[in-house]
């Protein structure tokens, strides 16, 4: 059945300060019926669909002022405009809470309105989506709520900015944690880890205490894999497993690398798993990763390449970019956390896997337990997932994947104070950011 469609609307001023605009005519492309619900009104009154998109006149309301009862919303989002009961049964899912941390961030800015537009959780979906700003960042957040009211996407049924997690994370189904602090001059990598742990600490607290006991939590902010533990940590009522550091976009970018140097497409590339940190010590994982369903070494026979070079490149992705681009990697990473979401709410096509930061406990590789480590998931569709077992191991992969474990394992006692570990101590080996994402 086709969505509603929200199109130019007939609206009128009602006293409210000008962020109370009231919808009163809206259609829908298959030319439904909507219902509109001025809030506070006693009845619904009934919008018949009209096709007619010139410019009318603000029409006069004449009934009571519709004041928002939903104190945390912003602008045209406090008024609500839904469908009849038994439309939406038929029609339209039930709304999802979504919410974005670093929301007026450049990540977002390209996340937000693939999020609204239905392109990820769907067209039948509605969304409500809440903004989790900083201090600083609270203006802009205004303007980037501006441009979500601007753009009229018909499923954007709600948003809320606001700079505490706890009136952010109330309820919520999904919470995309991407704000974080960028490294400052002559920080040390074990700096930049407190000080953002602290943050992850208590939007963990918050999550526990306010969001939905089965929310879904993919966290951006680096070092995201430690941040990520720190937030499970501290949110001991959701499941551990309910928790992931983002490495889609490693795994997407070395998936490009392969279909270059195979001279193929990229849809031909498949299992590949990007194991451990999101760090220069992640391990692309060639040995497993398929070409056209052929095993890569099958394919691409320079091995050397695949040994010594492959890697690095996929590290060095983010910061080529930069010194072409001027700027980070924002839009390709909005990518990777659709793809995220995508994977855990569609069914894995059938042989293939992907990557993702998840809670070590109970895996099958032998890796150390009480990390969140890069490893093959598939998932039913059901937002869940489950580890893949059918991977090989040679010296080389296995080599590299103990670095990247200890790695962990360093970053781990480096935030012990954090997750309730006792009293931190760091010993960092090296300074192993990816460049480009301080
Ligand atoms: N995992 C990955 O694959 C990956 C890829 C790229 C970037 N990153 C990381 O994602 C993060 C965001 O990147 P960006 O380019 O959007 O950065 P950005 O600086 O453009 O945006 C970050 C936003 O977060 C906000 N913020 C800071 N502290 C906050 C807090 N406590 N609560 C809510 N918001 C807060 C800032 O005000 C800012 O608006 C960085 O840590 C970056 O390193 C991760």
């Amino acid at each position: 059945m086709a969505v509603a469609e929200l199109t130019t609307p007939t609206w009128t001023k009602q006293g409210l300060g000008s962020s109370h605009l009231s919808y009163l005519s809206a259609r829908t492309s298959s030319c439904r019926r909507l219902s509109f619900r001025p809030l506070r009104r006693t009845h619904s009154s009934r919008i018949s669909c009209s096709v007619n998109q010139t410019a009318q006149a603000p029409a006069a309301v004449e009934t009571e002022v519709p004041k928002s009862n939903k104190p945390d919303c912003f602008g045209v989002f406090c008024l609500t405009y839904d469908l009849k009961a038994e439309e939406e049964t038929k029609s339209w899912k039930k709304l999802i809470n979504v919410a974005v941390s670093g929301a007026a961030g450049m990540i977002s800015n390209h996340l937000l309105f693939k999020l609204a537009s239905g392109q990820v959780f769907g067209p039948d979906q509605p969304i409500a989506l809440k903004l989790l700003g900083s201090e600083r960042s609270f203006q802009a957040l205004e303007g980037v709520a501006m441009e979500l009211e601007d753009s009229l996407f018909p499923l954007l049924r709600e948003v809320q900015i606001s700079i505490d997690p706890y009136e952010v994370f109330q309820d919520v189904e999904w919470a995309l944690l991407i704000g974080a602090k960028p490294r400052g001059p002559g920080m040390e990598r074990a700096g930049l880890l407190d000080i953002n742990g602290q943050i992850f600490a208590e939007q963990g607290k918050a999550l526990n205490a306010v969001a939905s006991r089965n929310v879904k939590v993919i966290v951006v902010g680096n070092p995201c894999n430690t941040n990520a533990l720190i937030c499970l940590k501290n949110a001991p009522d959701i499941p551990a497993k309910n928790f992931h550091a983002l490495t889609r976009l490693d795994e997407n970018r070395a998936k490009c690398q392969l279909a270059l140097k195979a001279g193929v497409f990229y849809d031909k590339v498949s299992n590949v798993t990007i194991w451990g940190n999101h760090s220069t010590t992640q391990v692309p994982d060639f040995l497993n990763a398929k070409i056209n369903g052929l095993p890569v070494k099958e394919v691409i026979t320079d091995h050397k390449w695949l040994e010594e070079e492959f890697t690095e490149k996929v590290q060095k992705r983010g910061g080529v970019l930069i010194q072409k681009w001027g700027r980070s990697s924002a839009a390709s990473t909005a990518v990777s956390i659709v793809d995220a979401i995508k994977s855990l709410v569609t069914p894995t096509p059938e042989g293939d896997w992907f990557s993702s930061g998840v809670y070590t406990d109970g895996n099958p590789y032998g890796i150390a337990e009480g990390i969140v480590f890069s490893m093959p998931c598939r998932s039913k569709g059901d937002g869940d997932y489950e580890l893949v077992k059918d991977v090989i191991f040679d010296d080389y992969l296995l080599k590299r994947i103990t670095k990247t474990e200890a790695e962990l394992l360093a970053e781990k006692r480096c935030v012990a104070h954090l997750i309730g570990g006792g009293v931190a101590y760091c010993d960092l080996p090296e300074d192993t950011m990816l460049p480009g994402e301080m």
